[in-house]
C-alpha cells in the first residue's frame, strides 16, 4: 500500500485510507448506470440463529473461478470477470498496489439497506487483508466499533470515494452500515478481495 496516497484514519490498531472522490462525478456515474445494469444481483439467504433470513441489500460476488469465499455458512462460488469489474480491478491493483482475486458487490435499494455489524476477518483472507472498497449512487454512513473498548468512527461514503482498510484492521475493528431513516437512493458497494486458494477437500497438501 503506497502510505503517500492517504493519511490513515484509524487512530490505533489497524489503518483506514480513505480517498473522497477517487472517480470525479462524471466517471462514477457512469460505472453507477454500468454496475446497476450489468451485475447480476441477487437476493440472499442467510442461516442465523437457526433459522433463514433474508438479506437486506442484493449481492454479487465475481472472481477468479478459485477465489470461493464463505460468509454466513454460505459458500460462494464466484461469476466470472465482467469486462468492467476486470478494468476497475486493475485501477485499484495500481493504486493500491496490491493484487485482488475476486469482489463482492452490494446493493442497498434504500435506506432500509443495511449491513450488519461484522469484520472482514475470513480465515481465506489471510491475516491482514487489504480491502479496497469503492462506493458508487447516494452516500451512506459507514460505522467503526472497536472490538473492545467504546471508540466508534464515522465515515459517510460518497459517490466514486475509495476506503481501503489494511493492516489489523479486521482484528480489532467491526464495521455496519446502519439503517436510515433519511431518503436514501440506490447505493452500490465493491469490496476488492484477495482470497487465497482452498484447502484440499481432505484438508492435505496434494500430493507430488
Ligand atoms: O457497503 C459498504 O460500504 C460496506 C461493505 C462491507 O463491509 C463488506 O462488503 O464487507
Ligand atoms: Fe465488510
Amino acid at each position: 500500500m503506497n502510505q503517500a496516497i492517504a493519511d490513515n484514519l484509524a487512530p490505533f490498531d489497524g489503518e483506514l485510507y480513505w480517498l473522497r472522490g477517487f472517480y470525479p462525478t462524471a466517471s462514477a456515474d457512469d460505472h453507477f448506470e454500468r454496475l446497476l445494469t450489468e451485475l447480476t444481483w441477487q437476493s440472499e439467504q442467510i442461516h442465523l440463529f437457526g433459522r433463514w433470513v433474508t438479506v437486506p441489500r442484493l449481492m454479487a460476488w465475481y472472481g477468479d473461478a478459485d477465489a470461493h469465499y464463505r460468509y454466513s455458512g454460505v459458500d460462494h462460488a464466484p461469476l466470472p470477470w465482467t469486462a468492467h469489474l476486470q478494468a476497475l480491478r486493475g485501477e485499484l491493483e495500481t493504486a493500491c498496489e496490491h493484487p485482488f482475486n475476486s469482489v463482492l458487490a452490494n446493493l442497498y435499494r434504500d435506506g432500509r439497506d443495511s449491513m450488519g455489524l461484522h469484520a472482514d476477518d475470513e480465515p481465506e483472507l489471510g491475516r491482514n487483508p487489504l480491502i479496497a472498497s469503492l462506493s458508487f449512487g447516494d452516500s451512506r454512513l459507514l460505522r467503526f466499533r472497536h472490538k473492545r473498548g467504546r471508540e466508534t468512527l464515522d465515515i459517510d461514503l460518497a459517490h466514486g470515494d475509495l476506503l481501503i482498510m489494511a493492516g489489523s484492521l479486521q482484528h480489532h475493528w467491526r464495521h455496519e452500515l446502519p439503517k436510515t431513516r433519511l431518503a436514501k437512493q440506490a447505493r452500490i458497494n465493491l469490496t476488492f478481495r484477495r482470497i487465497a486458494a482452498p484447502p484440499s477437500p481432505l484438508g492435505q497438501s496434494a500430493p507430488n
